[in-house]
């Protein structure tokens, strides 16, 4: 716990609960007006295992102390698989734990935001002042990157492996264009991934906004090892929360609550105090106070096929970044036309493959991942009691759609396409999966059991007009005055890729909302 004021029960004008990606912007960004007092709120700790900033070391960060670790239902579209789904529960929360890859999306993704709000602060000629203000980017101050923020975006260059460097060969000789990253409104191409490290070490979000001045700001206070269990209504306001942690039970009473809890957690805490579907709430014991059908609905999430494997011709040296150092964005049917990507296919330093395959020793093979970049399948997430213990049923209906099946299978064709260039004999031995796949259902099935999560859980409180979104365009919960969510939830869809960023440029967009609107 840091904060002077921690012990006691904190009187705050805004609470932000959950001190993730989202919420350390906030919390820097709301105490910038030093008469408004701020209290964060995080069920982890601060973060300490060292292994955090190493970038090779991120796939062995799962499943330690500070992972939520979270299990999927089992999934029909997958082979009845559990996948398991990795979320920071510490200050920094899911950048700490995350692959460091930065992308902003396409220029439509953020179109589709705005066709479903009516709100062109949500579109990308509005967001690119948020993303730059966000960014320290090598091109800053081009027009399109950002300089001088407080997140260093990283473009490598010397470090790139000479597996990737042939892979970008592959797909440029196949006619992609060459990009210098993925982040000027371009996306479909080759190029290294842009990364959140500087000095070879990651930057997770509380290193770039919770920094010692920010933390030594006297109407901020930062409280871990607490979580929110529910909130208590009063008319259509958030009266107080309560909040268990080392101390037992408190109530803390604030103006303004901000949910920056994620896509999992921020539904489920609207849940535990009354707020969504009738029929879940009535399944988990819990009174429908509020019942709004749309939250913990929407659930949308990135799978990557692990994946298209070749045995190496020659040893395969070890990332010096993490592993997955490039990725092409392509179109399915003609892979090299312009526009908003279908498809990706990354390199994986490393034979990357799900539990129902067998990998090579390391250094012996390499993985091409292969992906759809907008999935149709809409899944849910749900409460099954009203305490902090009760298990969340994640459901994200994987490969639901006969839509999302086959453009699987043509991101499988592109990776094996790229796979068996030219531009790559020097490092294929031979390709060792997918195999002889000679109809479509022999592909769905290796697809089933080669997918795992890209880790970008996100829509389950989305944002729009409409009478059933859970929020509108400013974030506010429809049914309540006081209450906001600001995290991934809210996306009403996907970005083409990783989707770091565009949480970031949510909570950026909130922050200058909140500041010309609420502390006026
Ligand atoms: C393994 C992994 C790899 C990824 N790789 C990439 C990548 O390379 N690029 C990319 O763009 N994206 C990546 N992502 C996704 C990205 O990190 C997330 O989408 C993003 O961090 C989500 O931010 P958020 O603020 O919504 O939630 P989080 O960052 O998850 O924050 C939620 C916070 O709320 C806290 N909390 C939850 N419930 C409560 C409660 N009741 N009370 C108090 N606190 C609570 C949590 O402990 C957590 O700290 C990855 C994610 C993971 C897990």
């Amino acid at each position: 716990m840091t904060g002077a004021n921690a012990e006691r029960k904190p009187n705050s004008d805004i609470v932000i609960v959950g001190g993730g990606s989202a919420g350390t912007l906030l919390a820097a960004r709301l105490s910038e007006e030093p008469d408004s007092r701020v209290l964060l709120i995080e069920a982890g700790e601060e973060a300490a295992d060292p292994d955090i900033w190493n970038p090779a070391a991120w796939p062995a960060l799962q499943g330690r102390s500070y992972d939520w670790d979270y299990r999927t239902e089992p999934q029909a579209g997958t082979a009845g698989r559990v996948h398991h789904w990795a979320r920071g529960r510490l200050i920094g929360g899911s950048s700490c734990l995350h692959a460091m890859g930065y992308m902003r999306g396409h220029p439509s993704d953020f179109q589709a935001w705005v066709d479903t709000t009516g709100d062109r602060r949500w579109s990308w000629d509005e967001l690119l002042s948020v993303f730059q203000a966000i960014e320290n980017h090598p091109l800053g101050g081009d027009g399109i990157h950002g300089k001088g923020g407080p997140l260093p975006i990283h473009l490598p260059a010397d470090e790139v492996s000479p597996l990737a460097r042939a892979f970008i060969e592959a797909g440029a000789a196949l006619g992609l264009p060459r990009l210098e990253g993925h982040n000027s409104g371009e996306m479909i191409g080759v190029t290294p991934n842009s990364l959140n490290i500087r000095d070879g070490r990651r930057v997770t979000t509380a290193d770039a906004w919770l920094t010692k001045a920010v933390r030594g700001r006297k109407n901020l206070t930062i409280l871990t090892g607490s979580r929110v269990r529910r909130l208590n209504l009063e008319g259509n306001q958030v009266r107080s929360l309560e909040v268990v942690g080392r101390q037992g039970s408190v109530e803390v009473f604030a103006d303004q609550i901000v949910l920056c809890a994620g896509a999992l957690e921020s539904p489920a805490l609207l849940m535990r105090s009354g707020i969504g579907p009738h029929d879940v709430l009535d399944a988990a014991g819990v009174g429908c106070l509020i019942d709004m059908p749309e939250i913990g609905r929407n659930l949308q999430d990135h799978l990557l096929g692990a994946g298209n494997l070749y045995a190496a011709r020659e040893p395969v040296p070890p990332s010096r970044l993490q592993h997955s150092e490039s990725m092409a964005y392509m179109r399915a049917d003609n892979f090299t036309a312009a526009g908003q990507p279908e498809i990706v296919v990354g390199c994986g330093i490393a034979p990357i493959v799900s539990e129902c395959f067998q990998a090579p020793a390391a250094g012996t093979a390499y993985t091409l991942l292969f992906g759809i970049t907008h999935p149709t399948s809409r899944g849910s997430v749900r409460i099954s009691g009203p305490e902090l213990g009760d298990r969340l049923l994640i459901d994200p209906a994987y490969l639901q759609t006969g839509r999302d099946r086959e453009l699987f299978r043509q991101a499988l064709e592109a990776a094996r396409t790229i796979g068996h260039r030219d531009e790559l004999a020097g490092w294929r031995e031979r390709e060792l999966l997918p195999g002889t796949l000679n109809n479509a259902a022999k592909m769905d099935n290796f697809i089933a059991r080669s997918v795992i999560t890209h880790h970008h859980p996100c829509g389950t409180c989305r944002m729009g007009k409409d009478s059933d979104a859970v929020v509108d365009a400013n974030l506010r919960l429809k049914a309540l005055d006081n209450l906001y969510v600001v995290d991934a939830s809210i996306m009403p869809n996907l970005t083409a890729g990783p989707i770091h960023a565009a949480v970031l440029a949510i909570a950026e967009t909130f922050a200058r909302w909140h500041r010309e609107t609420l502390q006026s």
